[in-house]
């Protein structure tokens, strides 16, 4: 089968032949605007996935990167059909909800002896034990708990035939790139390979390939394994949340029909002509607010930042929307239940 096009070229494809979605170059300008002043703080650095979230390990060794793995391969879904009843995890006297509740139930088990961490174990591990693992504090368990079974089985099994049980071996094999290093991770690991098809192209946002290469890069503090010379050509990362937000921020729109149809909560499918112009128009449009705002900090202080990333402002734009839940509540985030994002 052809290659699929990479996620930014995939992005401009469906960009400019949406039709229910819409990116606002006005409120583009004003996100990047808003951006600003952050560009110069602690947030918009890639030391900030540590410092600014205390679920994430501490350490950047090899067990670090054995965390990011696990957690990045069941990084997907969270969401609950109704708000007031959803999966909660509670760790060391704080509740967590979505992804943090993820993260909050693999550090409970590794506190309780069980290494879930370990592909030795979740290539084996019963769905009976993944369920216990990722339990909920309410009646209502993870979504998708079958799926997370199934692929934790498959990679721990992958992980273990191809790379020695050590998914340091994989970044290693990167040599550095973050694009090699994206596509031996989408070659080896089916239940990354998130690829669709849109006016008879096939695409690839690869949202949960790209946050491992980039909570890797995170995780190492772009240092020794993590240095990778091509950080900057990973995009933002397709999830359900940036859509919202950007849709808060005004920089993408929608149809009138598509935003009936998300308020009512009507599910889309992956891979449904409207879910893809959804993803494409927001990863197009997080891509047009970077370069947005690259020349605003380029004018006022006359020198490029190097640092300023997709991904540093896909993070930021995530806690931004994590941060701002009750003035979001009138935008709809689309509901598709998946394993990629
Ligand atoms: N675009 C993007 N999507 C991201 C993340 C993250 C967390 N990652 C980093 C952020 C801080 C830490 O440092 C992690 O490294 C999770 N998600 C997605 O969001 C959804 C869960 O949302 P909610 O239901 O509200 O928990 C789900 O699709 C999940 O896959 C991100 O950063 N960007």
């Amino acid at each position: 089968m052809h290659q699929p096009l990479p996620p930014r070229e995939s992005a401009r494809f469906v960009a400019e032949r949406s039709r229910d979605v819409a990116v606002d170059d006005t409120s583009v300008r004003r996100t990047a605007e808003l951006l600003l002043p952050a560009a110069s703080g602690p947030a918009l650095r890639v030391d900030g996935w540590r410092a600014l979230h205390e679920l994430n390990p501490r350490a950047a060794d090899e067990a670090a990167l054995s965390w990011v793995f696990v957690v990045d391969t069941l990084n997907f879904s969270f969401w609950a059909e109704q708000e007031e009843r959803k999966c909660l995890v509670s760790y060391r006297g704080k509740t967590y909800s979505g992804y943090w509740a993820l993260c909050a139930a693999v550090n409970r088990a590794l506190d309780e002896g069980i290494p879930i961490t370990s592909a030795s174990y979740y290539a084996t591990v019963t769905l009976d034990q993944v369920r216990h693992v990722f339990r909920s504090d309410t009646d209502v368990p993870m979504p998708l708990m079958e799926d997370r079974h199934r692929v934790l089985n498959e990679a721990g099994t992958i992980l273990l035939q191809k790379f020695g049980g050590s998914f340091l071996n994989c970044v290693r094999k990167s040599e550095k790139s973050a694009q090699k290093l994206l596509q031996l991770v989408v070659e080896s690991f089916p239940s990354y390979r998130d690829v669709t098809e849109f006016e008879g192209k096939r695409v690839a946002f690869y949202k949960r390939a790209q946050i491992l290469v980039a909570d890797t890069w995170s995780v190492l503090e772009g240092k020794g394994d993590g240095c990778f010379t091509d950080i900057a050509s990973i995009t933002m990362f397709a999830d359900y949340r940036l859509p919202q937000v950007l849709a808060h921020l005004g920089a993408l729109k929608y149809s009138d029909e598509l935003l009936k149809k998300l308020c009512r909560g009507e599910m889309l499918s992956y891979g449904d002509k409207q879910e893809v112009e959804i993803r494409g128009c927001s990863l197009w449009c997080v891509e047009l607010i970077r370069d947005c705002l690259l020349e605003l900090i380029e004018k006022q202080s006359g020198k490029p930042n190097g640092e300023i990333n997709s991904i540093l402002l896909d993070y930021y734009l995530w806690d931004y929307a994590r941060d701002h839940r009750e003035d979001m509540k009138g935008i709809p985030f689309h509901r598709t239940r998946c394993i990629y994002y």
